[in-house]
């Protein structure tokens, strides 16, 4: 480990930094054997996740979250306590944020199925901020159809009090839902979070600031002033490119083939037709993203996890204070 702090002040950094292995060495004793059920839970979240990775990356990071949600629970008994109030639960909030296709997702579905499996935190729900972004009619309106997750394209006053809501232990809570097949919001549809001891939230916008005039005339709230620990998955750029163009193209093997797709027009394209239009995509729009409202965001989380090659961790940071 390298604590990065030394009495020079421009040397000094907020984080601790780990190899890989010093990482794994953190999961001491956590429960390492999974049961077969949950291996097989872990897969279907992801065919390609290799369950080393689970063992030597995700099971420490579990342990640290336990740890951490453990501390807040009896801090908020302690409240209680003291103010005689047997008022709802407040859920334990992490965010997860990052570049289109660095993993938030898959990061956030396997930390929500260890998660779960501690005793004083069985509930674990799990969010993505996809749902926020305007329906496409608006979008089309204001002439941000190329500008999908830019901080402009989500309706951010309606995430804060989305985030609010859960923190005041609200009993049930709508959240809108985001489809990539129809590549829109589904009107009919909402996702209900009924109090879960934790609430994962996903999205490449979570620790930025509100942009939005509407969020402006509010007083300054930052979505992440909401969450308990977040967490920033990183990667190079040029990595990332990669998994955007292999997942565009295993899209097109599959969910493109449905015509009910919004990209069903994309499914007959040759491999190297596929590879440009991802490439094109990626630099136009989510590249540009990337380096004007994603990245300046990442040393706002309390952990950096960076990968490399075949999504393997490489190095963890983790926020001292
Ligand atoms: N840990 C992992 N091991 C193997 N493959 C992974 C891992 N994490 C992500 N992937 C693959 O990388 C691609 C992007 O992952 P994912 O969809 O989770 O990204 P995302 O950041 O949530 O993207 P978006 O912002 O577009 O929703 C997918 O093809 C996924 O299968
Ligand atoms: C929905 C978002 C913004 C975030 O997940 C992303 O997946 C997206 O659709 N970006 C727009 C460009 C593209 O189609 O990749």
């Amino acid at each position: 480990m390298n604590d990065n702090h030394t009495c020079n002040q421009s040397k000094y950094s907020p984080y601790l930094t780990f190899t890989r292995s010093e990482w794994g060495a953190l999961r001491q004793s956590t429960p390492l054997t999974l049961t077969e059920e949950e291996i097989a839970n872990l897969q279907g979240i992801n065919e390609y996740l290799s369950l080393d990775e689970v063992a030597e990356i995700y099971l420490p990071l579990s342990r640290l979250l336990n740890l951490y949600v453990d501390a807040t629970q009896k801090l908020y008994k302690a409240t209680h306590t003291f103010l005689n109030d047997q008022s709802a639960k407040v859920p334990y909030i992490i965010g997860i944020a990052g570049s289109v296709a660095v993993g938030k997702s898959t990061t956030a579905r396997i930390l929500q199925a260890l998660l779960a499996r501690w005793p004083n935190h069985p509930k674990v729900d799990l969010v993505t901020t996809d749902g926020f972004l305007y329906p496409n009619q608006i979008l089309e309106q204001r002439g941000l159809m190329k500008r999908k997750g830019f901080p402009e394209s989500y309706d951010i006053k309606r995430l804060l009090q989305f985030m609010a809501d859960v923190k005041s232990g609200v009993a049930e809570i709508e959240a809108p839902v985001y489809s990539h097949l129809a590549y829109d919001i589904l009107a009919d549809e909402k996702q209900i979070i009924r109090q879960p001891d934790i609430l994962i939230v996903e999205g490449i916008n979570v620790l930025q600031p509100p942009k939005s005039e509407q969020a402006r005339s509010t007083p300054q709230l930052f979505v992440s002033d909401f969450f308990d620990f977040s967490i920033y998955v990183d990667a190079d750029e040029q990595q990332i490119m990669k998994w955007y163009v292999e997942r565009f193209k295993l899209l097109r093997n599959t969910a493109f083939q449905n015509p009910d797709s919004f990209f069903h027009r994309y499914a007959n394209l040759s491999d190297e037709e596929a590879t440009q239009t991802a490439l094109s995509i990626w630099r136009e729009i989510n590249l540009v993203n990337l380096q004007k409202n994603i990245l300046p965001t990442r040393n706002r989380a309390h952990l950096i996890m960076r990968k490399g090659e075949n999504h393997f961790v490489e190095q963890v940071k983790l926020r001292k204070l």
